[in-house]
């Protein structure tokens, strides 16, 4: 397996809104040809939370026609005082079940992927537009198809460059501009445009103001784009006001999505109504994601056709949802603590979560003190937690400056240690602020500050799962993959202090050892981010499925074929190796195991890791889907590894057969 698709698969936080960094609306659609429809003998499992006992809508309020019309006829939309309108499910549905499918009404790739993806179907493009030259298309049938749209974005771009200006208008501007053409297109009359108008906004209680002034500052930039010279030129495209507008930019800032690749990389933004209807909840029982279709050979009729109605969002379950049970996913990063989460939450969404985890009882808040200052007994937040200090193999809820005192909540054991836990936590803060802002101009400056800030956030006995050491993790294992695929850069013996600035002396090749070391180093560093998602998200979260495909193809990478038979390398007898260590610091002093492992079990290691990828793939991508575009190239290389263990069999067989034939003929001879 070559590094450069490593590289490619390099993983993306998931998240949902577009316009502030904090806020990613992504996750989900089913395939309208297909597997949207549930099956009648499905279970019904009971539901797990209900906002409010809500109200059916069964016609549009103001009696025009019908909208979402894209909705399965077992999604209901209902309202509920607290959270406005959502979708509910009428039937039993079954982890990994499609639940719903729909095109963007628009979407627009990021500026820095413009020049390798499609503007139409968000796969790679090849063929440059010739007028504006800044847009690629995948082929022709792709840029005849979005030509309606780009023919006014094709001007804009040219005005642009002719005018002498060096930057492209932001991703969210070019959205916008997307939505007023297509707007302006269908008609104010349409459904396109009624569901559109149909977003929620929240111009009327937005927060603060600096995001009034945010909407302002893109309405704005958004009437230049558009070349319009008088603020009455807007009204072509059916807006009567500014005021209108700055509540189209606040609805385009409530409801657009992420749009990612198979392997959750952001690709872009889009907006689909029906889709935007689905509430949020941080434990959510479904996701959106953008899988890519599958091509059934290639003799496949509806390959063309199904390309074209790509990117296509896809809501997969990710449990079974009960009959009568609201569909909810996450709007922001789940892997935060609460404090986080809400303030995320509140910042772009305008509203305070009471989920299952957020809420007073939830299971997730963290320990509060009783007047006799004793831990409250409640389940420790996986997010925010520390080991047990006498490693009972416990928690203990992190100690924060408010709630200094904590103990193990399965031994009782005290937490001494609060200062340094307190210390490491505020430090590796700041440093993981400062590394994800420095990834992509300054990335060993932004390993260095990985490196050297993990240890301490680990000997504080932070879990692999607590913010910020799983973020810190996650942005270390993707800069060690990064780094693999340029052979100059070996990451892994990286020591300078935190807050050097990076020397950027010609590296030397490395030699074969260096590269295995700095390949093991990635593969430790997988292995603790799959550790910590493990404890935080849900089997099948796309994210878990999609750091473990990473790290069963890390260990699979140039395996070298057997040439002495080591009897200790039986790939059958790899039951003691085939695990990750524990992460959990009793469970290691017992026995710490030689990880990674190399030879045969290795490759078993990458094997059942990545049987596992498959399996928690089929349900955060869609079981449909085959676990995605990432799912079924997982399962290409699982063929592969078992082919290639086969050779180790072979080998390792004869090997032993021939240690025998010595032995026999050595005692003959004696
Ligand atoms: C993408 S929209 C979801 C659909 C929206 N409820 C509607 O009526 O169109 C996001 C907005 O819905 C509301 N919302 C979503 N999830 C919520 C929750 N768990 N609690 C309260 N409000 C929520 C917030 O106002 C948020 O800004």
């Amino acid at each position: 397996m070559s590094f450069t698709k490593l590289k490619a698969a390099r993983q993306a936080k998931q998240s949902h809104s577009y316009v502030t960094p904090t806020s990613q609306h992504s996750e989900s659609s089913a395939s309208a040809n297909s597997s949207s429809a549930l099956p009648s003998d499905a279970p019904a499992p009971e539901p797990e939370r209900q906002i409010a006992e809500p109200a059916k809508i069964t016609v549009p309020e103001d009696g025009g026609p019908k909208l979402y019309t894209s909705l399965p006829s077992y999604l209901e939309i209902r309202t509920s005082p607290t959270s406005g309108r959502g979708l509910w499910t009428t039937r039993g549905c079954s982890a990994g079940q499609i639940l719903l499918a729909a095109k963007p009404h628009a979407a627009a790739l990021s500026n820095d992927r413009l020049g390798q993806h499609c503007s139409q179907c968000f796969d790679a493009g090849v063929k440059r537009c010739t007028k504006c030259q800044i847009v690629f298309y995948c082929d022709s049938a792709c840029q005849t198809l979005d030509w309606p749209l780009h023919k006014h974005e094709c001007a804009a771009l040219q005005r642009i460059a002719a005018s002498g200006e060096t930057t492209l208008p932001s991703d969210a501007i070019r959205c916008l501009g997307r939505i007023l053409w297509g707007r302006r297109r269908a008609g104010v009359a349409s459904i396109w445009t009624r569901e559109i108008d149909g977003l929620q906004s929240h111009t009327t209680t937005a927060a603060s103001r600096s995001e009034s002034q945010l909407h302002t500052h893109l309405a704005l930039a958004l009437v230049r784009y558009l070349g319009l010279s008088s603020p009455a030129e807007i009204a072509a495209f059916g807006i009567e006001s500014g005021r209108e507008l700055a509540a189209l930019v606040s609805k385009f800032t409530t409801n657009t999505f992420t749009v990612t690749d198979p392997a959750l990389a952001p690709l872009g933004a889009g907006v689909a109504p029906s889709i935007a209807l689905i509430n949020h909840a941080c434990e959510p029982n479904a996701v959106v994601v953008v899988p890519r279709a599958s091509v059934n050979g290639e003799g496949d009729k509806n390959a063309v056709a199904r390309a074209k109605m790509e990117p296509l969002m896809q809501v997969v379950a990710l449990r079974d949802i009960g009959a009568g049970e609201e569909i909810l996913t996450a709007y922001i990063d789940t892997t935060l603590p609460r404090a986080q989460r809400r303030a995320a939450l509140r910042e772009t969404y305008h509203f305070e979560c009471e989920c299952i985890l957020c809420g007073s009882s939830g299971s997730g808040s963290t320990a509060s003190l009783g007047n006799d200052n004793k831990i409250a007994d409640v389940e420790v937040d996986p997010r925010s937690a520390v080991w047990c200090p006498k490693q009972c193999g416990g928690m203990c809820p992190a100690p924060t400056d408010d709630t200094p005192l904590s103990r193990c909540a399965k031994c009782r054991a005290p937490l001494h240690k609060t200062d340094e836990v307190l210390d490491a936590v505020r430090v590796g803060c700041e440093a993981l602020e400062k590394a994800e802002a420095l990834q992509f101009t300054d990335p060993d400056y932004a390993l260095r500050l990985t490196t050297n800030l993990l240890p301490i956030l680990s000997s504080a006995g932070l879990t692999p799962g607590s913010h910020p050491l799983l973020g810190l993790a996650r942005l270390h294992s993707a800069l060690l993959i990064a780094g693999l695929a340029s052979p100059q850069s070996d990451f892994s013996q990286s020591a300078t202090p935190a807050g050097s600035p990076s020397t950027l002396a010609p590296a030397p090749p490395p030699t074969a050892a260096d590269a295995q070391a700095s390949l093991d180093a990635a593969i430790r560093a997988a292995a603790q981010v799959v550790a910590g998602l493990d404890m935080v998200l849900r089997y099948g979260h796309p994210v878990r499925g999609i750091a473990r495909a990473e790290l069963g193809r890390l260990l699979a990478v140039d395996e070298s074929a057997p040439s002495a038979p080591d009897a200790g390398a039986s790939p059958s007898s790899s039951s003691s190796s085939s695990t990750l260590p524990s992460a959990n610091p009793a469970v290691l002093r017992a026995d710490p195991p030689r990880f990674p492992p190399s030879g045969a079990p290795r490759l078993r290691l990458a094997l059942d890791m990545l049987v596992h990828a498959r399996a928690e793939l089929c349900v955060g991508f869609g079981a449909a889907n085959e676990g995605g575009a990432v799912g079924r190239a997982v399962r290409e290389d699982i063929v592969r590894i078992e082919r290639e263990l086969g050779v180790w069999r072979k080998a390792l067989g004869e090997g032993i057969r021939d240690a025998r034939e010595e032995e026999r003929g050595r005692m003959g001879r004696s």
